[in-house]
């Protein structure tokens, strides 16, 4: 695969959707640019390929990365243990997103998950969600207000405070809080006992995770793919994640 590709291949998890009455799967561009900025190669991953656990392992083999986008719709509550019905679902992300959660876990693979991939991350290792942040008390709107031009949706919401000595000090250093976008609507209740810390918000909502005794596993609730290049706070966060890719294809010799 080294002949063809000498950039590793990061499969990326894709969303269901109606395009003129028919299914689609499909990817924001944002996603797929982010990826080929830092040196990657993304391949956009259906969700048929969870229907059959031999079909996703040997897909895997070819990969050296995953990346879980955001995403409008929500996961199913009962993954993790609510009985209440979902009426923006996915249910074959969902399954997808679960079945590559714990692949990559197995195979020490680098994963990075960004606002419903950091949920899928959480739900995946153990952990639950608020399905309504803006109706927890203490906790602030976390929504984009959709009547606004993308431009603004994607600004700079509120601060971000990093916790010292993990994966998110260490790319981003010497800095301990920042401002980030904030477009969604749920978030954090609880974490497995894999997760880790990685940054918060003033209200105390998890903002950023990884994996314990993970070689790179980074989860972010805010859009760091949005206008990547430019960013000095979101390079890094892609470069790390294709360092840490292309360390992973070396050892396999993908
Ligand atoms: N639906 C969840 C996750 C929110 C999310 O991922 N938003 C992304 C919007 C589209 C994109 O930029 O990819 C929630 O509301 O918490």
């Amino acid at each position: 695969m080294g002949i063809i590709f000498d950039k590793p291949l990061i499969g990326v998890v894709m969303c269901q959707n109606q395009l003129a009455g028919h299914a689609v799967q499909s990817v924001h561009n944002k996603y797929l640019d982010a990826l080929f900025s830092a040196g990657g190669i993304p391949l956009a991953l259906p969700h048929g390929l969870a229907t059959t656990p031999e079909l996703l392992e040997k897909s895997m083999t070819a990969l050296s990365g995953i990346l879980l986008t955001g995403s409008p719709s929500n996961i199913e509550p009962h993954h993790y243990g609510e009985t209440s019905v979902e009426p923006d679902n996915d249910p074959g992300r969902d399954r997808l997103a679960f079945a590559l959660v714990h692949s990559v876990i197995r195979r020490r693979m680098p994963l990075m998950a960004i606002c419903r991939g950091l949920q899928e991350l959480v739900v995946a290792t153990g952990g639950t969600l608020h399905r309504a942040l803006h109706l927890v008390d203490g906790l602030r709107e976390h929504r984009e207000d959709h009547a606004l031009p993308l431009e603004q949706q994607y600004a700079p919401a509120h601060e971000v405070w990093v916790q010292p000595q993990g994966v998110l000090s260490e790319l981003l250093p010497g800095c301990e809080k920042f401002w980030v976008n904030s477009l969604h609507a749920q978030g954090v209740r609880s974490l497995g006992a894999m997760a880790r810390i990685e940054a918060h918000a003033a209200d105390g909502l998890i903002e950023a995770i990884s994996l314990n005794d993970h070689p790179f596993a980074l989860a972010l609730q805010w859009h760091p793919e949005w206008q990547s290049e430019t960013s000095a706070l979101s390079r890094p966060l892609f470069a790390g994640f294709i360092q840490a890719s292309q360390r992973y294809q070396k050892e396999h010799r993908i």
